[in-house]
């Protein structure tokens, strides 16, 4: 089938890709000239695994072409996924969807009758239903449907290939049978598709990942709660994510989330919820967001603890920058904000990221980056690790103790491991975990040694 993808950042490059895999004829399109120019040399504009060797083959297959221009797209095809970004707005938590409305507006003059345009962005509930109502005036017989996207940054062409299911939200039987046609290869896989109306589809999104931020929030909620106590959240965690009612992923204590979805998606939800009049519904997510925030707030406050009170003069080697592993986004990253935070308070921060440091740089060139891990911990008082990459748990913590001024570690991300940490001679940290010190020597072992006994 043909189609347009309009947007093509992190979902729509990814979508345009998959979809050609899948056999469709594919026109991306973007306002970003330059990055039309570099994905039409089948160059992705982000990191995201596989998607390299995708956007090669498809672009030599023929299948998937690139253009800046909306007029272009509507006259090549018939169904248009909308991608762009509903980012927050800068005056309030509700979403910006200018965006949105900019491409509804570009298309419209250029429409043939019985277009469908299928919104894939996250956006407030009753959104389709505002542009259909646009639309109608300007080109009447032209359908808006939404198929919220679910993929995750970091697996992102897997969800996409092998989604855990599907959602449309459509006001027609037509609207339904192009849909079912796009994703005929997922459909006859097994993948739930789950057939709705477009106000439920859009709700679906946002209570998605408002139950996910939520689960987060209560773990980090217990950690805090551990950490008064003394006791162990990470234990707690496992226990608790036993009950298969509950279960153990997204339940890690830690840092909290950050990236370009949750935390947006989450105030812009609460924000559409009190224009409808179900604000009270929904007043929890504030207290999710705010639990969340400060995460930020007590790693700080922790590292500023190990350090003596103060961050003067003392350097911090900080390691990761991206808002999650996988990824090379730093968009509302919990790591980023810390390390800015750091350095903004005093300290000489040295930030390590496989993947993020240009985007990185690009938003905070303030800090100082090091291009390999033994180089941002040379001579560290503390180290911090802020973003759960799964490299960093392949360091060896006795190599890296002989760098560093200080061996101690805040594991914001409690993911390393603590017994080898401390092993190693590290004093070792992380939320909702009681201290764990290097090992003393025995009594017996003091004596032994002092008396000159092996
Ligand atoms: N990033 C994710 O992991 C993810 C996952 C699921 C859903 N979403 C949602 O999908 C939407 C897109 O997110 P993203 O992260 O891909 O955004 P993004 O910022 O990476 O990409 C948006 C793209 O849209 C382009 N654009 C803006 N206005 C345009 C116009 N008028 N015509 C054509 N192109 C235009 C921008 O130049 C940009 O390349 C958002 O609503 C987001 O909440 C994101
Ligand atoms: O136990 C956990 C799990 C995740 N996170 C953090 O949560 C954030 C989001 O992680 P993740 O959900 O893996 O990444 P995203 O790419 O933001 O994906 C989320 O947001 C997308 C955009 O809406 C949705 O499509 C996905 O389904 C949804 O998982 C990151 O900062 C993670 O570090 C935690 O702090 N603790």
């Amino acid at each position: 089938m043909r189609m347009t993808v309009i947007g093509t950042g992190y979902v729509g490059t990814v979508h345009a890709a998959c979809m050609a895999d899948i056999g469709h004829q594919v026109l991306g399109i973007d306002i970003d000239a330059e990055r039309i120019a570099s994905l039409s040399a089948g160059r992705a504009p982000i990191h995201e695994d596989g998607l390299d060797e995708l956007l090669a083959r498809t672009v030599a297959s023929g299948r998937l072409r690139f253009s800046t221009s909306l007029a272009e797209g509507a006259a090549f095809a018939g169904t248009h996924f909308m991608c762009v970004g509903t980012p927050q707005r800068p005056d309030s938590k509700a979403a910006d969807l200018r965006y949105v409305d900019s491409v509804v507006d570009g298309l419209a003059p250029h429409l043939r009758p019985g277009t469908l345009i299928v919104g894939k962005s996250t956006v407030p509930v009753g959104t389709a239903a505002r542009l259909a109502e646009r639309l109608a005036d300007m080109t009447p017989g032209t359908e808006v449907a939404w198929n919220p996207e679910f993929l995750r940054e970091g697996s992102a062409v897997e969800d996409t290939m092998r989604p855990e299911r599907l959602v449309v939200g459509v006001t027609s039987q037509h609207a339904e049978a192009v849909l079912r046609a796009i994703y005929a290869p997922m459909i006859a896989a097994g993948v739930p598709f789950f057939c709705t109306d477009p106000a439920t589809a859009e709700l679906v999104k946002v209570a998605a990942n408002s139950f996910l931020a939520t689960k987060i929030s209560f773990i980090n909620a217990m950690a805090e709660v551990c950490d008064a106590a003394g006791a162990d959240a990470s234990v707690l965690a496992r226990a608790i994510g036993a009950d298969s009612r509950i279960g153990p992923r997204f339940l890690a204590p830690g840092l909290g989330f950050g990236g370009s979805c949750f935390p947006k998606d989450i105030r812009a939800f609460a924000a559409r919820a009190e224009e409808i009049g179900a604000g009270e519904a929904v007043a929890f997510l504030h207290e999710v967001d705010r639990i969340n925030t400060r995460q930020r707030q007590r790693t700080v406050e922790r590292a500023r603890r190990l350090l003596g009170g103060s961050f003067t003069g003392r350097r911090i080697a900080v390691l990761g920058a991206a808002f999650k592993p996988g990824s090379d986004d730093v968009r509302d990253s919990p790591a980023l904000v810390v390390a800015a935070a750091l350095h903004q308070q005093g300290a000489e921060v040295r930030v390590h990221d496989p993947e993020a440091v240009d985007n990185a740089r690009a938003v905070h060139p303030e800090l100082t980056y090091a291009l390999d891990v033994d180089k941002a911990c040379e001579d560290a008082d503390l180290v911090l690790h802020l973003t759960d990459w799964p490299e960093y748990q392949d360091i060896d913590p006795a190599a890296l103790a002989t760098l560093v001024r200080s061996p101690v570690l805040l594991d914001a991300r409690n993911r390393l491991d603590p017994r080898s940490w401390a092993a190693a001679g590290w004093a070792v940290h992380a939320p909702g975990r009681p201290r764990l010190s290097p090992p003393v020597p025995s009594q017996a072992k003091v004596a032994a040694l002092a008396g000159g006994a092996s």
